[in-house]
């Protein structure tokens, strides 16, 4: 017998010192983690066998069973599902095949804290048996191939492994982890029945043990002990968690669910689970996660969705079957409509599915809109009121076509500690969602033209009456002026930018609220809102700024009369600036700075073109207005002064830097205002 020493892909190294060294506090999900990739091998066997039977190979009870050796120390885990070829093992178990996962894996800090709570957010799968494992060894033949054509995989999880061939009669994959000494803990069934009744309970194939029975000792005096019997029973309840009734799932169940599902460490922040009957039947078991993975804003990032027909497991991250602004979504949808060699192909034209795309966008808004509705706003919590909505509480929508929903639990995931806490925690989930996910949520204003409107109540946002993403379009409108028009808002790099904006001098003076768009997805979501609730949504960065009765009739007359006087030297600053502003005119937002920048209404503004230049993308060619103040003493400087070139061009400049950008040529800017203050 040959055999080939290989070494691990560099990230997989890395990963694997982080198990051995960081993920102790909680060993036994190494249990989970090998019996949920036995269970989807399991999976991938029963849907490649629908076209071609053969590969049962006679044996089409599939099951996984665990068990140990207190002599040998070893816990095995052995499946009869699709098992690997010998190729197959050196790729899947020495290489980290996504993309994404190995960019991410390279980000480890080394800090063994951060990187442990970094780890949770994808989950380390096969290399967690190494959290209680000194060395591995795995045999596997895959289903179809001759037995002699069977692969032992062995290493001690440093740097490299070691591959050869073997005959392996049986079909799948059995995984002996060789116990560390301080894990011996886990050599005891009832243990291991107990883990698994915790973790993989769901899960839709039979787990099973070797059956123990008490013996007395033989001789006399002698204590007795469990014996195997050589049987093997069945310790979980085998049957696919979303198919059972919502009654006998406990919030635990559903927890655990999720955790097999995802491989996230954290419990996730809600759920749905309904058994949707009409025109197409399925049943939909919906995840909102706690965290945001750490590749949520690649847009190539399918949603954690597994699609199965009649139980029968089809594929994972079937993106058909959510929009794209839900990717952060996990969970199961099992259709009894859908032809079992459905493909992702098929997928994307089927009506069927796309009613269950629209009837799982309706259930995650919906579950979004009753955790909004939870939440405390700003101003209730001032106030001590916690239970009253933020203006989004309308009750969903019920589904449409004949669709009617049957057996339906929402549940939010709330600890069942004290209530108190419980009650604390609900009045948060709607924020920390957001926090994690309200950019990717707002893709949906663009994309879903459908729910835009439930879409555009869920968004909040910070203004100039709140630092925190807290102020819905709802709360906005129930505290404008009476004679205003608008809902105004201004888009920047951060909040900081924003509430530094001279173009909001003139809404702080009138104490008009201004919303803070500071995510670069904003200004590409809101073109796509034109108004909320029948009330326009301005820029008061973009345009003409028309307060209507809000500005008076003297303040108006009075900003005439300065621009009529103030004509000659509009006019030379035209000159002057005429390579880098559209147009110079005389402001009606200023009140303390001397100039700002605005863009013509229907252009991008001056912050998205730098997003787009620094993306490498081509920026249209337009140019800014300057707009000037000319009550400031700077401003007034300018007519009789003799440098009015160089005066010109810093205050362009200024105003560039005011806007967020960077002067064309800062270091001239530099050289003209040293020479002002020298
Ligand atoms: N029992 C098994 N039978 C067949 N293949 C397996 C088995 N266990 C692991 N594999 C293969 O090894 C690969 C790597 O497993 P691992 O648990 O590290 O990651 P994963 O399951 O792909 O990803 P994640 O755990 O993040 O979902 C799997 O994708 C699968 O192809």
């Amino acid at each position: 017998m040959t055999t080939q020493k290989h070494s691990f892909q560099a990230e997989v190294s890395q990963l694997l010192h982080l198990v051995t060294h960081s993920l102790y506090s909680n060993p036994e999900i190494f249990l989970r983690e090998l019996i949920s990739n036995a269970a989807d091998a399991a999976d991938k066997l029963r849907f490649e066998a629908l076209n071609d039977n053969a590969l049962y190979e006679g044996d089409g009870d599939l099951r996984i069973r665990v068990s140990f050796d207190e002599a040998a120390k070893t816990i095995t885990i052995d499946d009869n599902g699709i098992g690997m070829s010998e190729q197959e093992a050196i790729d899947n178990l020495g290489t980290i095949a996504k993309s994404g996962t190995r960019d991410f894996v390279s980000r480890l800090t080394g800090d063994q804290k951060a990187d442990a709570q970094l780890i949770g957010q994808f989950g380390v799968g096969f290399y967690s048996g190494f959290i209680v494992a000194e060395t591995i060894a795995v045999e596997s033949r895959r289903a179809g191939m001759p037995a002699s054509e069977g692969v032992r995989w062995v290493s001690n999880g440093t740097g490299e492994f070691e591959v050869s061939t073997i005959d392996k009669p049986q079909r799948g994959t059995r995984i002996t982890l060789h116990l560390r000494d301080d894990a011996d803990d886990f050599l005891n069934g009832w243990k291991l029945k107990s883990i698994i009744n915790k973790y993989s309970d769901h899960i839709s194939l039979p787990v099973q043990m070797e059956q123990e029975e008490w013996k007395e000792a033989e001789e006399e005096g002698q204590p007795g002990g469990m014996v195997k019997t050589g049987e093997w029973e069945t310790v979980n309840q085998a049957s696919a968690l979303w198919t059972r009734s919502k009654k006998d799932i406990t919030e635990e169940q559903y927890i655990e669910f999720y955790k097999n599902l995802s491989h996230d460490f954290e419990a996730p922040l809600a759920w749905s689970h309904n058994r949707v009957e009409g025109s197409t039947e399925y049943t939909q078991l919906l995840y909102l996660p706690a965290k945001a993975p750490f590749d949520l804003f690649n847009r190539d990032k399918k949603p954690g969705l597994k699609l199965y027909v009649k139980r029968v497991f089809i594929m994972n991250e079937a993106d058909a079957l959510l929009p794209s602004y839900l990717r952060f979504v996990s969970g199961v949808v099992d259709s009894a409509d859908l032809p079992l060699n459905v493909s992702r192909e098929i997928l994307q034209e089927s009506r069927d599915v796309r009613a269950i795309r629209e009837g799982n966008t309706r259930r995650i808004l919906g579950l979004l809109e009753d955790l909004a509705s939870k939440q405390r706003t700003d101003a209730q919590s001032q106030e001590g009121k916690i239970d009253i909505g933020t203006g989004d509480s309308t009750p969903a929508p019920e589904p449409v076509e004949s669709d009617s929903i049957t057996d339906v639990v929402d549940k939010n995931a709330t600890p069942a500690a004290d209530a108190a806490a419980t009650f604390a925690d609900e009045a948060t989930q709607y924020a920390r969602f957001y926090a994690e996910f309200g950019a990717v949520l707002k893709e949906g204003l663009g994309e879903d033209f459908t729910n835009r409107e439930r879409i555009a109540k869920l968004l909040r946002f910070a203004s100039t009456r709140s630092d925190t993403l807290s102020v819905s379009f709802a709360d906005y409108q129930s505290r404008m002026k009476e004679s205003q028009k608008a809902i105004y808002y201004i888009t920047a790099d951060s909040l900081s930018a924003a509430k530094g904006s001279p173009q909001l001098e003139l809404f702080r003076q009138k104490g008009i609220e201004v919303l803070f768009l500071t995510d670069r997805v904003d200004e590409w979501a809101i073109s796509h809102l034109d108004e909320f609730n029948g009330t326009p949504l301005q820029s008061i960065a973009k345009g003409a700024v028309d307060l209507g009765d809000l500005q008076d009739e003297e303040e108006r007359k009075a900003a005439e009369e300065a621009a009529e006087t103030f004509k000659p030297v509009l006019e030379r600053l035209k000159q002057a600036l005429a390579d880098k502003a559209e147009d110079v005119c005389v402001t009606t937002r200023l009140v303390d700075s001397p100039a700002c920048l605005v863009v013509k209404d229907g252009q991008i503004s001056n912050q998205l073109a730098r997003l787009l230049k620094q993306a490498g993308q081509p920026v249209p060619d337009t140019k800014p207005v300057l707009e000037v103040n000319p009550a400031h003493p700077l401003v007034q400087k300018l007519q009789a002064s003799e440098a009015f070139d160089d005066l010109a061009q810093i205050i362009f400049d200024q105003a560039v830097l005011a806007d967020g950008g960077l002067p064309a040529d800062p270091a001239a800017y530099v050289k003209r205002v040293n020479a002002l203050l020298a």
